[in-house]
């Protein structure tokens, strides 16, 4: 980038922040002589808090705001939570890196002091995604849907409605909230969200990112491109629970996928593996396996 000054625009809530601050961070290792400046702002999704994701509208909801600020210049580039992201991003505001991934999974936090879940009252989360896989994990508790940033939702837990919430490791972790988990769900449990864990950094097309150089971790983009490919192929619209998470071993990459058939409710999982070369072949490639085998149990 031939300017000597990058703003990096973020949501306003702590973890957004220091989420940005962690590419600040790169960026000042980097290149000393660049300026970086952390531009805040609120976005529709922060703002409406009263009605749950699904039904305001899903897709984007985190990131209008930010797209504006780079359309006008405002900002150089925006840190997001990749899962968070819309699997389609404008062509003029492409994803330029993904960050090394933090720990991909979702956990059980229980108001401060508990020991134990307390029964008589709901689970709090706030996707169907957690909320399917829950009534697995806990058949017999009603869950209950929770918004507003890490930090409303936490007060609220320690407020006393809520039995316990899930939450994404990634974010209380980054927080240095890691001593407020009771119970980590193995992926197989709960499969985490395409992308979770892993901070995207988007900036315009026609712009020179060379500052970035070094900042993406191919793990991370190996496996969110094969996530998000599965997500996109499903396109299970904005109150979708469609999910995935790949894991790469060696040379191959392990894809975990989740297929949710709205019709009636039900979902199944399934994996496979193939050629990190071809991650987003291999997202789509499962994406219909999972489709067709649904649709077959449902004729047999
Ligand atoms: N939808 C909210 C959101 N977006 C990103 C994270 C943090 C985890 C991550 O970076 O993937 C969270 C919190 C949560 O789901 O508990």
């Amino acid at each position: 980038m031939t300017k000597n000054k990058i703003i990096i625009g973020s949501r306003e809530s702590a973890l957004a922040v220091l989420q940005s601050e962690m590419v600040k961070s790169f960026l000042n290792k980097e290149h000393p002589e660049l300026h970086t400046e952390i531009l805040t702002m609120k976005t529709t999704g922060d703002k409406i808090l009263d009605r749950t994701l699904d039904k305001i509208g899903g897709k984007g909801l985190f990131v209008k705001e930010l797209d504006l600020a780079l359309i006008e210049k405002r900002s150089d580039i925006s840190v997001h939570s990749l899962k968070d992201m819309p699997m389609e991003v404008p062509s003029e505001l492409p994803l330029l890196a993904f960050s090394k991934r933090e720990d991909p999974r979702d956990v059980l936090v229980l108001p401060k002091g508990a020991d134990h879940l307390d029964k008589s009252k709901p689970l709090g989360c706030s996707s169907l995604r957690r909320t399917l896989q829950l009534k697995e994990l806990y058949p017999d508790m009603e869950v209950k849907s929770i918004r507003g940033n890490l930090q409303t939702r936490l007060r609220k837990l320690d407020e006393g409605e809520y039995a316990g919430l899930i939450l994404a490791a990634a974010g209380l972790k980054r927080l240095g909230l890691e001593n407020r988990i009771s119970r980590y769900f193995t992926v197989e449990e709960m499969l985490p969200a395409a992308g979770q864990g892993i901070l995207a950094v988007q900036g315009r097309a026609e712009e020179d990112y060379s500052c970035l150089e070094g900042y993406c971790d191919r793990e991370a983009w190996i496996c969110g491109t094969a996530e998000r490919a599965y997500v996109k192929y499903l396109d299970g619209g904005c109150s979708s629970p469609v999910a995935a998470y790949g894991e790469l071993h060696g040379d191959t990459l392990l894809l975990r996928g989740l297929y949710y058939r709205e019709e009636d409710g039900t979902y199944i999982k399934g994996q496979l593996e193939g050629d990190p070369l071809r991650a987003e072949e291999l997202g789509i490639t499962l994406a219909k396996r999972l489709k067709e085998s649904m649709e077959k149990g449902e004729s047999s």
